[in-house]
Parts: C-alpha cells; sequence; structure tokens
C-alpha cells in the first residue's frame, strides 16, 4: 500500500477519449438545520485521473453522499468548485465541453410500471437517435438479456440494480457515480455485480467513483480508495494489488488489514466491514 502518487499505472492503462477527469477544489458543504450550521466536509482538493476506479470510504455520516451528490450537481457546494475535464480535451483546452454523469443509487429508482427496456427509454426522451436497441446492448452488458419485458416487480434485487447499473452506461456517461449500489444485496449477489461492473469498466474505460462503508469491497474493486471523515479526507492510498484480485490471498488480507487500521485511525461514525 502506498500514499496515492500522479504516477497511476492502472488507470493510464485503461483511460479512454471517453473518460473524464474530475477536479475538485477547495470543496465545502453546510447544511443549515434547527440545530444550528453543520459543516459536513470543507476544503477538499482532489484530482481523479480519467478512466481510474476510485472508491470513497467512510463512517456513516462521515459525509460520502453528500460529496458525491455535490460532485454530481444535485448539491451546490457551500464553496469550491468541481470541474469535469474531457478525455478529448488537448492542452489548449479544445475538445468537447459538456460530460455526461452516470449515477447508480443504493437503491435503483426504477419506475415500477416500465418495463426494463421502458425504464432504459425513459432517460432517453429527449434523444432523437434513441431506438429499444440501445436499450437492450445495455442490458446485454450486465447479463439481463433474458429479461428486457419484464416490470421492475418481475425482476430480483439484483437484476434490477443491473437495470439501474444499464440504464446509467446507456447514456455513455463520461463519469460514473456509484452511492453504495450493493449493500441491499446478499453477498454472493454482491459479489458477482462487483465483477460484472469491474468487467464493464475495463471494456468502457469510464472514470468511476464508487462510495461505500465496506473495506473489503473497497479494497476489491479500487486503484485508489479516499477515505473521508472529520469533514476531510483523511487518507488517499494507492492499491497496487494484482487484478483480479482474490480476497482470500495472503496480499490481499494484509493490504485489507492495513488499510482497516488507517480507517480506524480517526474516532467517531459506526464501523466498516
Ligand atoms: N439535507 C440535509 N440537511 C441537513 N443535514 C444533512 C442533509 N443531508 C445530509 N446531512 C448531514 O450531513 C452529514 C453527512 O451525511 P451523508 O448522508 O452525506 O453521510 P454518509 O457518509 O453518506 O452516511 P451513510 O453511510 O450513513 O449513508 C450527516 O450528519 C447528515 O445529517
Amino acid at each position: 500500500m502506498s500514499e496515492h502518487t500522479t504516477d497511476d499505472g492502472e488507470a493510464d492503462r485503461l483511460a479512454s477519449d471517453d473518460a473524464a477527469a474530475i477536479r475538485v477544489a477547495g470543496l465545502t458543504r453546510r447544511f443549515e438545520t434547527g440545530e444550528g450550521v453543520e459543516t459536513v466536509f470543507s476544503g477538499i482538493d482532489l484530482e481523479i485521473a480519467p478512466g481510474s476506479f476510485v472508491v470513497l470510504i467512510g463512517k456513516s455520516g462521515s459525509g460520502k453522499s453528500t460529496l458525491l451528490d455535490v460532485i454530481s450537481g444535485v448539491l451546490e457546494p457551500s464553496e469550491g468548485s468541481v470541474e469535469f475535464v474531457p478525455g478529448d480535451r488537448d492542452a489548449a483546452g479544445n475538445g468537447r465541453n459538456s460530460v455526461e454523469i452516470g449515477h447508480v443509487f443504493q437503491s435503483p429508482r426504477l419506475l415500477p410500471w416500465d418495463t426494463a427496456v421502458e425504464n432504459i427509454e425513459f432517460v432517453h426522451e429527449n434523444d432523437p437517435d434513441y431506438t429499444d436497441d440501445l436499450a437492450r446492448e445495455y442490458l446485454d452488458l450486465v447479463g439481463l438479456s433474458a429479461h428486457y419485458e419484464k416490470f421492475p416487480g418481475q425482476l430480483s434485487g439484483g437484476q434490477r440494480q443491473r437495470v439501474g447499473i444499464a440504464r446509467a452506461l446507456s447514456i455513455d456517461p463520461e463519469v460514473l457515480l456509484l452511492d453504495e449500489p450493493f449493500s441491499n444485496l446478499d453477498e454472493i449477489t454482491a459479489d458477482s455485480l462487483r465483477r460484472e461492473l469491474l468487467s464493464v469498466w475495463r471494456e468502457l474505460g469510464k472514470t468511476v467513483l464508487f462510495v461505500t462503508h465496506d473495506i473489503t469491497e473497497a479494497v476489491q474493486l479500487a486503484d485508489r480508495i479516499l477515505m473521508l471523515g472529520d469533514g476531510e479526507i483523511y487518507a488517499d492510498l494507492e492499491v497496487d494489488l494484482p487484478r483480479p484480485r482474490d480476497v482470500d490471498s495472503a496480499e490481499f488480507v494484509r493490504f485489507r488489514g492495513r488499510a482497516v487500521e488507517r480507517f480506524h485511525s480517526i474516532d467517531g461514525g459506526e464501523d466498516g466491514r
């Protein structure tokens, strides 16, 4: 394990023109509540490489979802800025100006009266080139070829989450944000979805920012783990384990042990697994 450097070999190998870099500067978010003003985090600076798989981990209430929501634009920052730099932007600043962001939530937020295909069609309402073939292509990618016409109520929890991932990917985002997407699933389903997500990431080369409170999941997935607590990123770890990762291997167990130690090096919040 080493503190992160800009020399992120894994990320460089995977980076593609379809992935964007994320630049966060001086990011602060406060909430006004009946009990006064709460500062969730302040002055966060971050540079996330295009095509990298970054996991944001922190104890319950540390502000992971708030940080993801500010990065995605769902919430305004109180101070500071978030910038997405398209992969095709050259040194002179020429290239695409806008970046698409895919968002996968803890619960997949599907429309219950729409089929899997229609749930994907829904996010393409303003896309004149959309056809159901596009929805089917992304459902195939997440292993749902036999379930195009099923309604959410006819799908298992893992299958519903797959539709959510397919829907986020179908807009061809340069950045994919996932907020504890597998935390409501049994471990076997979660593990198979983790493998699928990694394979999709390798195939499509997106920049991924993934939130979890589960350290094993973080070490399984990440190029880089950011630990959030006490209102700041208090650890920034490069995960230099080879892929595919075996959670039972000695090197994985050793790395995980050191990450757990680092995770608990600040007080407060609930334990990570
Ligand atoms: N809309 C809001 N208004 C007021 N306070 C909020 C709001 N949203 C979040 N907070 C506060 O911000 C802090 C961080 O919340 P957040 O949901 O980002 O944490 P988290 O790390 O994602 O937690 P968990 O792992 O339990 O989901 C909490 O103290 C919470 O009460």
